[in-house]
């Protein structure tokens, strides 16, 4: 059976000081028991962040990476600088990435590779975009960032890797996929991953489900049988609403 993951994606939200009251209020909450639990912050958070979750079944992940070691790459972060810290997770081609940096389905690929190499666990953000759904593309744009995401990874690699389906339509407007239409996208994604590392390997995959879940809504999502748990944005961002959709994930999983 796949262990849930439930990531928390900050995106360009919390100061130090944000980031560590989040932790202090986290504490006082009951942590759920049987899901993996991740925060993803902003580059400036993750040392803070690193000493503050010492103790707490939180791992601590980046939102990018660069996928050299070094160089003149102004402005960027290597692995092995993301490694030092204590980031053990690493969010690769999110749609605002690709949207707005020029993320690129070949640059998503170099990352993961650099991310797997170095030790960092890369959770993969694919997802249509609304007029993409509309043409009816939905399954062949998640196959397509899939496999190019994948392209030259091992399979003993495949055990780090976490999916995120993101369809970008539902990301930040309160418009969430149904569960249903989520969970048969997922089933495409990890047909995608079966037809390349066999299916036994396809089905420990973990993949997730993104795009305005909330813990009103994340029993719906975990109730389905391909969808692994969530990449969340704003239902993150509090400590309260962060444990509850922990709680949300771990109740399903065990009735
Ligand atoms: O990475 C998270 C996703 O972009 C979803 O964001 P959201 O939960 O605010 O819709």
């Amino acid at each position: 059976m796949r262990t849930p993951i439930i990531a928390g994606n900050w995106k360009m939200h919390k100061t130090i000081a944000e980031a560590v009251r989040f932790v202090q209020e986290l504490k006082a909450g009951s942590a759920a028991a049987g899901v993996e639990q991740v925060i993803c912050a902003p580059f400036t958070a993750l040392a803070a962040l690193a000493e503050a979750l010492k103790g707490t079944p939180i791992a601590l992940g980046a939102q990018n990476v660069h996928f050299e070691e070094q160089g003149a790459f102004t402005g960027e972060i290597s692995p092995l600088m993301l490694k030092e810290i204590g980031v053990r997770y690493v969010i690769i081609g999110h749609s605002e990435r690709r949207q707005y940096f020029n993320e690129t389905d070949e640059t998503v690929n170099k990352k993961v590779l650099a991310a797997l190499k170095h030790g960092l666990k890369p959770i993969v953000c694919v997802g249509e975009s609304l007029e993409q759904r509309e043409a009816g593309e939905t399954a062949a744009v998640v196959r397509r960032q899939t496999e190019a995401a994948l392209a030259g990874v091992d399979a003993a690699q495949l055990a780090d890797v976490v999916i995120a389906y993101e369809p970008i339509w539902a990301i930040g407007t309160g418009k969430s996929s149904t569960a249903e239409d989520a969970n048969e996208t997922i089933a495409i994604i990890r047909g995608a991953i079966a037809e390349r590392f066999g299916q036994a390997a396809a089905q420990t995959v973990r993949i997730q489900y993104g795009g305005s879940v909330k813990p009103e809504n994340i029993d719906s999502f975990m109730a389905q049988p391909d969808i692994d748990g969530a990449l969340v944005g704003g239902a993150s961002l509090t400590a309260e609403s962060y444990l509850q959709l922990v709680a949300g994930a771990a109740g399903q999983r065990q009735s």
